[in-house]
């Protein structure tokens, strides 16, 4: 039902770092027989095969942004994708203009549950050596604003497994697509 209405668009993850957009992603790309892309690996490639962390403090967030926009506009050139961002990518306008070639899923959780699944990662630039609640507090309230100009927005809740939260996406994309919308005939 949902692969049928879907029509080959692609799906785009967007929310906050630790929400689970690369994992979730990944397993969504299975269900719905879709390619599963992470922009955050693409832009590491991109990048000389360095990691985000080394990019960050080589080029700074200015620069890391760019490259971040000329992958997503790469990507959105291709169909039958999921696609799991970076936490950050709302924040360039122009983004927007690639992420509504497709359908777009925040998923959303509260600052605890973001804590806690962080608390030990040391591949978050925008985390180290700072108050990580504090910190995401301030960049959730930051880009709330952005990530509820999605089209579907999905409720992460404490407990819920990657599989769980793969399957309440596909059950609520027929609520935001409806029949035909995205049919060319
Ligand atoms: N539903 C979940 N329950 C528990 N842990 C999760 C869940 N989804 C993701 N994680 C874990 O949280 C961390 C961040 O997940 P990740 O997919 O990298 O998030 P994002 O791409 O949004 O930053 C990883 O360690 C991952 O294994
Ligand atoms: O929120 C952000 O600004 C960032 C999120 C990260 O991706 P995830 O959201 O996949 O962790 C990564 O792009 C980089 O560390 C910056
Ligand atoms: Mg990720």
């Amino acid at each position: 039902m949902t692969i049928d209405l879907l029509k080959g668009v692609n799906l785009y993850l967007i929310g906050m770092m630790g929400v689970g957009k690369t994992t979730v992603g990944r397993l969504l790309g299975q269900h719905l027989g879709y390619g599963f892309v992470d922009i955050d690996t693409c832009v590491e490639k991109a990048g000389g095969g360095k990691s985000i962390t080394e990019l960050f403090a080589e080029l700074g967030e200015p620069a890391f942004r760019q490259l971040e926009s000329q992958v997503l506009s790469q990507v959105c050139a291709f169909t039958k994708l999921v696609i799991a961002t970076g936490g950050g990518i709302v924040v360039q306008q122009q983004n927007w203009s690639y992420l509504h070639h497709g359908l777009i899923v925040w998923l959303d959780a509260s600052v605890e549950i973001l804590c806690a699944r962080l608390a030990e990662d040391t591949t978050r630039p925008l985390l180290q050596n700072v108050d990580r609640k504090a910190k995401l507090q301030f960049l959730l309230e930051q880009r709330q604003h952005l990530y509820r100009q999605a089209d579907l927005r999905i409720t992460v809740n404490e407990g819920e497994t990657p599989e769980e939260i793969a399957t309440k996406i596909i059950e609520q994309i027929p609520s935001v697509l409806k029949p035909g919308v995205l049919s060319t005939e």
